[in-house]
């Protein structure tokens, strides 16, 4: 990277700071979008705090979510992710990094619209299920046909997805250079408001 790359990417980061004035900024996405990787250089680059509210939820419930998922049920899930992104978005200087399903649950949508700058990391079917078929710990995805059952949560939930303030594509690039894209798109979403 050159030096002129690098003063024109911390200012971007310092401009959008400057912009969103505490407001917390939301990554939603299917699993293995990049929520948590690219949320956490978003976090880095804007000097602020990130949080993962899947690690919340494990945190607060003393349970992993397969456990939860297997002894509570999904919609007990869903109601204690709402929660904990409730008292989350209560914090300001945040980049939060939600759940898969947290932005298609009606309530959390609402709050996340309410109260925080949004974004949707995108990416599509083959580059989702080689990143999740990398680890075990999504209980969604146990069934005979996980790559089937990617693609129906692809087809429910990207109209879904598509409310969030500013889309970016979570392509196979360094990550540095999504947390880069989603700097500008902000950029761009802020400036027209
Ligand atoms: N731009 C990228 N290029 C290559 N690999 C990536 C990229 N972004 C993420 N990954 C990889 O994809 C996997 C899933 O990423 P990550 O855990 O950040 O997704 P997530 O959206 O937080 O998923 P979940 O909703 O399940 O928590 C990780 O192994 C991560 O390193
Ligand atoms: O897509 C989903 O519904 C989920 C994604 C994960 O982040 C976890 O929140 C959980 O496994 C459910
Ligand atoms: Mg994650």
């Amino acid at each position: 990277m050159t030096r002129s790359d690098g003063g024109g990417r911390q200012g971007r980061a310092k401009a959008l700071a400057n912009r969103l004035d505490g407001r917390p900024v939301v990554l939603v996405g299917m699993m293995g979008a990049g929520k948590t990787t690219v949320g956490r250089r978003l976090a880095n680059r804007l000097g602020r705090q990130f949080i993962d509210s899947d690690e919340e939820i494990e945190r607060a419930a003393q349970m992993t979510i397969p456990e939860i998922f297997e002894q509570r049920g999904e919609s007990e899930f869903r109601a204690g992710e709402m929660r904990v992104i409730a008292r989350l978005l209560k914090e300001k200087d945040i980049v939060l990094a939600t759940g898969g399903g947290a932005f298609v649950n009606l309530d959390t949508r609402a709050l996340v619209k309410a109260e925080a700058v949004s974004v949707w990391l995108k990416a599509d079917l083959d580059v989702l299920f080689e990143r999740v078929s990398r680890r075990s710990n999504r209980p969604l995805l146990k069934t005979a046909d996980p790559r089937g059952t990617l693609e129906k949560l692809i087809a429910d939930r990207y109209p879904i997805y598509q409310e969030a303030d500013v889309t970016v594509f979570s392509r196979d690039v360094p990550q540095d250079n999504v947390a880069a894209d989603v700097i500008g798109a902000l950029l761009d979403h802020l400036k027209t408001r």
